[in-house]
């Protein structure tokens, strides 16, 4: 963990951050090594790389210049969290893609992986649409979900076990702007 001086940075609205789990360096390093990973596994085919909000529009938008063969993009919006710091267990699900998903090779892409809730209720939803084959990508990983039926394919960084804010992740809305990964007070 990089100790750093975020006390000045104006984008925290005054909160501590306790430490710089991944800076934006490392980010912007291990996203290009995702893009290339990505890119060599996928054969001909459609590809169609989905986002699901709000938490990973920064990580989509960085990694999808980093994929470098044809895709389109759609997006999903769940919400399970609100203002809270665990899972509350209901996954909604806020939007749906219109995209037809049935032949396509899709590529679900989350910002981090907890409970692993979220991502056991979409991939059973994704799933019934009869992709040609269904992968997550996640930028974070906790490792403490129990009932993940579906291994995620593309991991960033295997991530601490503390509440993280930045780089598309929220605590109650602020920090999604913030361009590294921290943990706060
Ligand atoms: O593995 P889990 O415990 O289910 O947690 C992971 C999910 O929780 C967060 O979403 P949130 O509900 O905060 O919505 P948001 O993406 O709009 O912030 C996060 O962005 C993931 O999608
Ligand atoms: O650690 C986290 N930070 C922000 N949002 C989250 N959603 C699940 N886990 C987290
Ligand atoms: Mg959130």
């Amino acid at each position: 963990m990089t100790p750093l001086s975020t006390s000045g940075d104006p984008r925290l609205r005054g909160r501590a951050v306790k430490r710089v789990a991944f800076d934006e360096q490392a980010i912007a390093t291990r996203v290009r090594e995702l893009g290339d990973q990505i890119t060599a596994s996928y054969p001909d085919g459609e590809l169609l790389v989905l986002g699901l909000l709000k938490g990973s529009f920064v990580f989509l938008a960085d990694l999808v210049r980093e994929i470098k063969r044809p895709l389109h993009v759609d997006f999903l919006v769940a919400s399970s969290y609100g203002a809270g710091t665990v899972s509350s267990g209901n996954v909604q699900l806020v939007y749906d893609p219109k995209t037809e998903l049935a032949g396509k090779h899709i590529l679900l892409v989350e910002d981090i992986v907890d409970s692993g809730r979220t991502l056991q209720v979409l991939m059973d939803l994704l799933r019934e649409r009869k992709p040609a084959s269904l992968e997550i990508c996640a930028l974070l990983h906790k490792h403490i979900a129990e009932h993940l039926s579906h291994p995620v394919k593309f991991v960033g960084f295997d991530a601490p076990h503390e509440f993280l804010v930045g780089y598309g992740l929220d605590h109650a809305e602020d920090f999604r702007h913030v361009p590294y990964v921290a943990s706060l007070e």
